[in-house]
């Protein structure tokens, strides 16, 4: 048994009658890590993280969490918080109210560490408001105060950021950040790619029910096959040519005129790599250099497209 591998997935399969939601899942997820969930409506997130939390139980495959053997029993295991489809709350009760009657139910003292998880969430304002009222992004903060209580080791979210405003989504953030670097693991889908960019180390592209991608963003982008980029020099005429001149590269901005300053072109990240060797050594300076959209973006956008092509 490995402490240290929060979750691990073998050949997991889940069907609902004739539909195959996840089909031959593997998934790794280490100790202190983000590991992000991402594809499109339907794919299997919230299936694959319902198991997680022993919503409910693989058809077949084995499934390992916090280093214990998951069985057929539908109890999540100890260390394991987290919530899909947004947090079950009792809407009369207060802010704090709920979390001192989650900690009941769980044969906890009914006030330890509530203010600090709702000091934590950003809720400390609010504590004693009836939920009632609450917006979504406010629930969901209420949500990850209540897992916060558990001590979880393992961290389990449906689409965290839903809802959430700018400062809502600071605490969020903060919160899973800190966690993480205690050792916690978490594991969350998104629909925004940019939320997952900005939080999570590792990611894992479901497609209908099967794993397109899973491992380090970084690792993405190289495998990427072609990206477009915005490339912004000192001299952009001199750019052109020898972007022009650079094998596996291919200037994409027709239309622009030819003496703009910003160019885009497209190639793999290993042709990039040559281009800008090349403009600078030719003695040009390299000012701006971004994707135009994230290799994340990209592989989930290829996906979709190639969804619909099959449909
Ligand atoms: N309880 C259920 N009964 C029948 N089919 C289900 C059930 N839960 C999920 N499915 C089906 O399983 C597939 C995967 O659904 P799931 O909700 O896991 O996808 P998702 O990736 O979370 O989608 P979304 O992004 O829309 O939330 C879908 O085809 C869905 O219709």
């Amino acid at each position: 048994m490995d402490e240290q591998v929060a979750v691990r997935a073998r050949g997991i399969s889940k069907c609902f009658g004739e539909v195959v939601a996840l089909d031959g899942i593997e998934l790794e997820v280490a100790a202190g890590q983000i590991h992000g969930l991402v594809g499109p409506n339907g794919a299997g997130k919230t299936t694959l993280l319902g198991l997680l939390l022993s919503l409910a139980v693989a058809d077949s495959g084995t499934l390992e969490i916090l280093g214990t053997p998951v069985g057929r029993a539908l109890a999540a295991p100890d260390g394991v918080a987290g919530f899909v489809d947004g947090p079950g709350l009792y809407p009369s009760l207060t802010a704090r109210q709920n979390l001192a009657a989650l900690a009941a139910l769980r044969g906890k003292a009914p006030t330890a560490g509530i203010d600090d998880v709702l000091d934590q969430v950003g809720l400390t304002d609010v504590a004693d408001d009836r939920i009632r009222g609450f917006s979504l992004g406010m629930r969901q903060r209420l949500g990850l105060a209540a897992a916060l209580l558990t001590k979880p080791r393992l961290l389990v979210l449906d689409e965290p950021s839903n809802g959430l405003d700018p400062a809502g989504k600071k605490h969020v953030y903060g919160v899973l950040t800190r966690l993480a670097a205690d050792g916690t693991a978490v594991v969350l889908s998104s629909h925004r790619m940019d939320d997952v960019e900005a939080l999570c180390s590792e990611v894992t592209i479901l497609s209908t029910g099967r794993v397109a991608f899973s491992g380090p963003l970084t690792k993405l982008a190289t495998e990427t096959r072609e990206l477009d980029y915005r490339l912004t020099t000192s001299d952009a005429e001199a750019a052109r040519r020898i972007a022009g001149e650079t094998e596996g590269v291919r200037v994409v901005d027709d239309g622009v005129r030819e003496d703009a300053e910003l160019l885009v072109v497209s190639a793999p990240v290993l042709a990039m790599d040559e281009l800008v060797k090349a403009l600078v050594y030719g003695g040009i300076a390299v000012r701006e250099l971004a994707p135009v959209v994230s290799p994340l973006e990209a592989a989930f956008l290829a996906l979709t497209e190639q969804q619909e092509t099959n449909r």
